[in-house]
């Protein structure tokens, strides 16, 4: 079975305040051409589901098109943490990451169509935490892995050091805790600091 976990893209998406909203239009129409339909999309690249590059907030951090993709591919464990307004170490004391490379965390705190006013804290501190387990992707269900209103981005930064990559902004309220395997992967766009992505998770269940 697959599971989308991409958010829906169009005129009414919640973008960051102030950010480019996202656009689908017609440069040509059938009728225009007589021949095809052709659109044109715009966008800022932290809209909705997507991978943010370390150039985000590092100027001289590797850009999208430079990440090694097998960081968007493969085994994936989905945590639900929607009880926590702080996302800590000590919530991850009962799990085994075993063969795990990719943490998923389920908040639920943005199942609506607006952009969240509050969103928990994740710890700078899971930064460490997830390179000694060995986990080489970290996902969330928010717009940000730091408050809204930080300038400094500790857990970004965080997390860059500590090798750990990031993905944004993924819809998880119709999947259960547990293992699956994630594709996220980023448009080939040189020099961005970000892109969309059509996140799945697959399970073993056929069909
Ligand atoms: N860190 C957020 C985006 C972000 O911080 C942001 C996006 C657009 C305009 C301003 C932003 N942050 C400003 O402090 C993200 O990674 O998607
Ligand atoms: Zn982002
Ligand atoms: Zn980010």
């Amino acid at each position: 079975m697959i599971y989308d976990i991409s958010r829906l893209l169009n005129a009414n998406t919640p973008t960051w305040p102030g950010d480019t909203p996202f656009s689908y239009d017609l440069t040509w129409s059938q009728e225009e051409t007589g021949s095809v339909n052709v659109g044109q999309i715009t966008t800022s690249c932290h809209t909705a589901t997507h991978v943010d590059a370390p150039f985000h907030f590092k100027s001289n951090g590797m850009t999208i098109e430079q990440l090694p993709l097998d960081i968007f591919v493969g085994p994936a464990l989905v945590v639900d943490v929607s009880t926590k307004g702080e996302i800590t170490v000590n919530d991850f004391e009962d799990i085994d990451f075993t063969n795990v490379r990719r943490v998923l965390l389920k908040t639920e705190t943005w199942t609506g169509d607006e952009f969240p006013t509050q969103i928990p804290i994740i710890d700078p501190e899971l930064g460490p935490f997830l390179l000694e387990n060995g986990i080489e992707l970290l996902g969330v269900d928010l717009p940000s892995v730091d408050p809204l209103d930080s300038k400094t981005l500790d857990t970004h930064h965080s997390l860059l050091k500590s090798g750990v990559h990031i993905l944004e902004g993924l819809r998880l309220s119709n999947v259960a805790p547990g293992e699956y395997r994630l594709t996220a992967l980023p448009l080939n766009i040189e020099g961005a600091d970000g892109s969309p992505v059509r996140a799945i998770l697959e399970d073993d269940t056929q069909a």
